[in-house]
């Protein structure tokens, strides 16, 4: 990575960990993290992508740590090994996620799949606000968490049940623990974004191009489309001073998706 005077950086020396940071969204922040100054901690399963994406930061800025956020026990190794390693923790990007398999109804729920959707995007997402506010209150730091929501967070969805559900469960989360940790000066957010091509759903190269061109319809932004970037954006300012008042706060990244009739965000789920 190219050397930058660390004047303007917004995340100047702050420690950092990115969970689901070897691919899409989680990637994208990663970058955007070690540009403005943060150290990151890569936290994913996906091994060789993640240390492929860390060398590609630079060993400088970045580390790849492997951690499957649905084992409580992983997530404590993530945070000791990033406090051993820089002393303390200031932002965790608690992001990691996977869609459900099918497009399943409430009629047709698969218990088994649900199950393992929530014990990573609910309960996994849990562990790490846990643990990560947990190193924050011990070391004394005001830090930043955010999380990744959708914008299938507050609404509910013609199918996905699962998915959609998790959203909402870690929305909760967000807004119980932003309460709950006012009191040690930490803030707890969440972004929550609308369709982007990314990882998360496996596709074939022209299920992506088609996918794309729906998604440039699902915004009332002409000719707009959303990138992992855009996202990325959005968390460095909630991970920033810039957002020093904001907590238990979920910044929609939607081009303004929800606000339009719900026929047109029911396209985002035909995708
Ligand atoms: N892509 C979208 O359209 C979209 C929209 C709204 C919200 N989101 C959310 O954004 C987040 C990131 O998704 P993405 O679109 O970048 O997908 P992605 O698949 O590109 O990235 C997700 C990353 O999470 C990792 N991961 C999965 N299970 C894990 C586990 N148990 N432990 C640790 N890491 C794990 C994956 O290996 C992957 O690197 C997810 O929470 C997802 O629900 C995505």
């Amino acid at each position: 990575m190219a050397e930058v005077s660390t004047h303007a950086l917004k995340l100047a020396g702050k420690i950092s960990i990115v969970t689901g940071g070897a691919s899409g969204i989680g990637e994208a922040t990663a970058r955007l993290f070690a540009s403005n100054g943060a150290f990151v901690v890569i936290a994913d399963i996906q091994d060789e992508l993640g240390q492929k994406v860390s060398n590609s930061i630079g060993p400088q800025h970045c580390t790849y740590f492997h951690c499957d956020i649905s084992s409580e026990d992983d997530v404590i190794s993530l945070i000791n090994f990033t406090i051993e390693k820089y002393g303390c923790l200031d932002i965790t990007f608690s992001n990691a996620g996977i869609v459900s398999t099918c497009k399943q109804t409430v009629l047709d729920l698969d218990l088994t799949q649900f199950d393992k959707l929530f014990a990573i995007n609910t309960r996994g997402t849990a562990a790490c606000v846990k643990h990560a506010a947990r190193a924050m209150v011990n070391h004394h730091v005001k830090g930043s968490i955010i999380c990744t929501t959708s914008v299938v967070a507050s609404k509910g969805a013609s199918m996905q049940t699962d998915y959609v559900m998790s959203k909402h469960a870690v929305l909760g989360l967000v807004r119980s623990a932003s309460k709950q940790l006012g009191v040690y000066g930490i803030r707890v957010n969440c972004v929550s974004p609308s369709a982007v091509v990314t990882g998360i759903s496996s596709m074939s190269p022209e299920e992506i191009e088609k996918t794309k061109k729906v998604c440039e319809g699902l915004s009332s932004l002409k000719g707009a489309r959303l990138s992992v970037e855009d996202v990325a954006e959005a968390v460095v300012f909630l991970a920033s001073d810039g957002s020093k008042f904001v907590t238990g706060h979920e910044l929609v990244v939607d081009g303004g998706l929800t606000k339009l009739p719900d026929e047109d965000d029911l396209k985002m789920y035909n995708c």
